[in-house]
């Protein structure tokens, strides 16, 4: 990765309200790199060249695999609205690149304009606008059907949805809705809202639809000619969620046939539709350009958010509107950051004698305050497990999706009140069959204690079963050895021989029941890097057992 600059530079892949553009320049430590409209291969070059560390999107740009593919300095993709079915997620992910969105900022706006195409459909006002410029002037043409007493499908009954609904109600509408995370029927404003189980089941009960559902395979197509043929005839249907939810072809047909009475689209399977497109002169067919969240007070919001989320991620601030960081917060208190250093120590440091796989971790963080940091010191500790035994960059963003299809079972919990300010435990299982021959034949887990007590200092206070106390950093070799005389001075020699000087030192002997020789680790600091020779030497002195350098 190139060299980080002091400044932050955010990419405006997009155009973006002013006002996040100004919040940027206002900044001293954020640099702005305005550039919309270009293509794919234009922003991955950017992005290859380095120096981009954040890049703020709305619904033009496709942030695809391809343009991901050599991301430079890149840790943030914001995208200032809501969908981010035009961000490649697995892609980002594998790079360790934060995705969040501003999802609530355009809510409002984007069910303004839902409900603002319904009835502007049943009330003809685009055709009978049109036709006023023309010079005509006819009224029974015109005709339109009352919002009030009519029943309205609402799809996906999530902030947007809810929010169509309210509206809807106030109009004298019935609602009634589908969304398979709600279970129950809804209370809105005082008014019961029926659930079905399925979009199927709905469909005979409306006399029109609207859908607010993210794009998934599950909701592509979702109307479609099958389910069209279960809705009332002259069903009217609006879309201002994403293009191919209501499948085209299948909609021009019914506008077609009459078994739909009229349609809205704000979004469309090709942005812009090619002006051929049969959508641009279908009957009873309303169109706007994508413009569900384009009023000032959206864009000004969703630009300033997505800016200030780039920041607060960049700056280790805080993560909001997160899309793929789990439970990763960087908005800790100093002693939450202090057992999340731990973590990376702690792992760090086990790593080396993780030499047969990772079946599973488990992570025990006792202490009062400390829960909400469980989900990073989880995958804190993954990165440091894994990073050694691993060709590509890890970080906290990645990690979990590297250890899940690695077949890692990670399991985590905490708890309060912990006597002694805090503890924090790793176990680490190793496959059945991993059985290491310098170890005991039973013995496939490793576990390492470590606590942060007043002074704030990451210590060690067990590996093993040996105890100990000793605050882990810089280059570090750890040696497990029979606990017999003359070893400390044979290991002495050999680091004096190879001209490495030992910082620090703490030995710690073990005697389990089933193990014929007591044995003893040695945890030595030093003050350069241990070099392989060295390594060499100290494993073919008698009586040691491991060796490992591992760098904290
Ligand atoms: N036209 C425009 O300019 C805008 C369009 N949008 C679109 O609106 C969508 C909804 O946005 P929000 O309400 O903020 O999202 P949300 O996440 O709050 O709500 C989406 C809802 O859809 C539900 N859902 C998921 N799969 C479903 C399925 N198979 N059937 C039925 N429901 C399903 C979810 O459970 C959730 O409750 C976004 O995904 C985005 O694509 C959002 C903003 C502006
Ligand atoms: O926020 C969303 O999901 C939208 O669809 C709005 O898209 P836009 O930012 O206007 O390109």
């Amino acid at each position: 990765m190139p060299e980080a600059s002091p400044k932050k530079t955010i990419l405006a892949a997009d155009k973006l309200a002013p006002e996040g553009l100004d919040w940027i320049r206002s900044q001293p430590d954020a640099e702005l790199l305005e550039k919309p409209g270009l293509s794919e291969a234009e922003y991955a070059a950017i992005l290859r060249g380095g120096g981009v560390h954040a890049m703020i999107v709305r619904s033009a740009i496709t942030v695809s695999a391809g343009v991901l593919a050599d991301p430079g300095d890149l840790a943030v993709i914001a995208r200032a609205g809501v969908g981010v079915d035009n961000i490649d997620i697995p892609a980002a992910t594998a790079r360790g690149i934060l995705v969040v969105n501003t999802a609530e900022a355009s809510t409002i706006t984007t069910a303004e304009h839902a409900f603002t195409l319904l009835a502007s459909l049943l009330r003809n006002i685009a055709p009978a606008a049109a036709s006023m410029r023309e010079g005509q002037w006819d009224r029974s043409k015109f005709q339109g059907r009352q919002l009030h007493g009519m029943t309205l499908g609402v799809v996906g009954l999530g902030r947007i949805g809810r929010t169509v609904a309210e509206r809807a109600l106030a109009f004298g509408m019935k609602v009634v809705g589908h969304d398979p995370f709600v279970h129950a029927d809804l209370q809105i404003d005082g008014h019961t809202v029926r659930t079905f189980r399925s979009f199927a089941e709905l469909a005979p009960h409306a006399d029109a639809v609207t859908f607010h559902v993210p794009k998934t395979a599950e909701t592509t197509g979702m109307l479609d000619e099958a389910s069209f043929a279960l809705c009332r005839d002259g069903v009217f249907v609006v879309n201002a969620s994403r293009g191919g939810i209501v499948d085209e072809q299948a909609l021009v047909a019914a506008l077609g046939s009459g078994k739909c009475g009229g349609a809205a689209l704000d979004v469309y399977t090709s942005e812009p539709p090619p002006a051929d497109s049969p959508l641009r002169s279908a009957p009873r067919l309303l169109l706007t350009p994508h413009l569900g969240a384009s009023t000032q007070e959206a864009q000004t919001a969703v630009s300033v958010e997505a800016a200030k989320a780039c920041m607060a991620y960049l700056r280790g601030e805080g993560i909001s509107g997160a899309v793929n960081a789990g439970g990763v917060r960087v908005d800790l208190s100093p002693r939450q950051r202090a057992f999340v250093e731990l973590a990376g120590k702690m792992a760090t440091l086990l790593s080396p004698m993780i030499t047969r796989g990772i079946a599973g971790v488990e992570v025990a963080l006792d202490g009062d305050d400390l829960a909400p940091a469980a989900g990073t010191v989880e995958r804190t500790v993954l990165v440091g497990l894994l990073q050694r035994h691993l060709a590509s960059a890890l970080n906290v963003i990645n990690v979990a999706d590297v250890a899940e299809k690695r077949g890692i079972r990670v399991t985590t919990r905490s708890s309060g009140g912990d006597p002694g300010g805090g503890k924090l435990t790793l176990t680490v299982h190793g496959p059945a069959d991993a059985v290491d021959a310098s170890t005991e034949a039973a013995d496939r887990s490793r576990r390492i204690v470590g606590r942060v007590y007043a002074d704030g200092a990451p210590r060690v206070v067990e590996v093993n079963g040996y105890a100990m106390d000793m605050v882990p950093a810089g280059a570090m070799v750890l040696i497990q050895n029979e606990d017999k005389p003359g070893i400390i001075g044979a290991v002495g020699t050999a680091f004096g021989s190879a001209g490495v000087n030992i910082a620090d030192m703490t030995i710690s002997r073990r005697s389990r029941e089933g193990e014929h020789v007591a044995t003893a680790l040695m945890l030595l600091k030093l003050d350069a890097a241990a070099p392989a020779g060295l390594l060499a030497d100290l494993e073919a002195l008698p009586a040691v057992r491991k060796v490992a350098a591992v760098q904290v």
